[in-house]
């Protein structure tokens, strides 16, 4: 494998982004195999090793980083958060979310935190939360947008402990823009309970920022 596109075979998604990159689909070997990663993150973060396991841990590691080493790719060909259909599209550095409704100015999905994203007392972590609401707040700000939308600021309000391991809902919408600048809100709940909300401020990047 030397570059992104070619490697992902005949399943890959040519279709282009705002960032100039191309999406590929779940079905697809690479999307396999981050779906596996995601699942392999969560098992090394739950488990108690002894020291012939990491032992042997480390040396499959380090000879995958020499493989993978030669294939470094700029940006634009890289598959890494380029997997549509994946959780957390694929970013397996944010939560699984799925999306289940996506307009223009809207998002709910469905997410779960992993034992990757545990702060403590099995509740995720703060900053894996505001990860969260980065992406799921940043989709609906750049969907109608004709160039990409950075976070200008993200206000997130913990309500209440986040569980790890159980099936959360999350949404975000827009709700006023102006300009370059999109407000959005979201919310993270566990049924019926308010586990955070939060408020960010995207604004559409000029020719020269892009
Ligand atoms: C699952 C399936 C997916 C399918 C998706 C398909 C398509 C979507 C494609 C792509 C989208 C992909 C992913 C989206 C997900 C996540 C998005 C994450 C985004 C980030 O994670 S990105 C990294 C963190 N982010 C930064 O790294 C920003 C650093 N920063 C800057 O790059 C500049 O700062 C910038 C450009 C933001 C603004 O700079 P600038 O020079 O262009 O504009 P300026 O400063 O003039 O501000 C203009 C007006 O905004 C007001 N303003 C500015 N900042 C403010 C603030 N903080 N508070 C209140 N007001 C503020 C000013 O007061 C003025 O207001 P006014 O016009 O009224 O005077």
């Amino acid at each position: 494998m030397t570059e992104a596109g070619s490697a992902a075979g005949p399943g890959a998604d040519e279709e282009r982004d705002l960032l100039g990159g191309r999406w590929l689909t779940g079905d697809t070997p690479y999307g396999a195999m981050i779906d596996r990663l995601r699942d392999f993150l969560d098992h090394v973060a739950a488990a108690k090793l002894d020291d012939a396991t990491a032992q042997a841990l480390d040396a499959d590691l380090a000879a995958w980083t020499q493989r993978l080493t030669p294939m470094v790719a700029d940006e634009a060909h890289r598959m890494f958060g380029r997997v549509r259909d994946a959780p957390g599209h694929g970013q397996v550095f944010a939560p699984a979310f799925i999306p289940d409704q996506m307009g223009d100015d809207s998002l709910h999905a469905r997410v779960t935190f992993g034992a990757f994203h545990l702060g403590a007392n099995y509740a995720a972590h703060g900053g894996a939360v505001a990860l969260l609401f980065d992406e799921i707040l940043g989709l609906p700000a750049n969907m109608s947008a004709q160039r990409m939308a950075r976070t200008a600021y993200l206000h997130v309000n913990y309500r209440a402990i986040t569980p790890i391991d159980k099936e959360l809902q999350v949404s975000a919408w827009v709700t006023k823009v102006e300009g370059r600048k999109r407000f959005v809100r979201g919310e993270l709940r566990y049924g019926d309970l308010l586990c955070a909300d939060a408020e960010g401020l995207f604004i559409e990047l000029l020719p020269h920022q892009q």
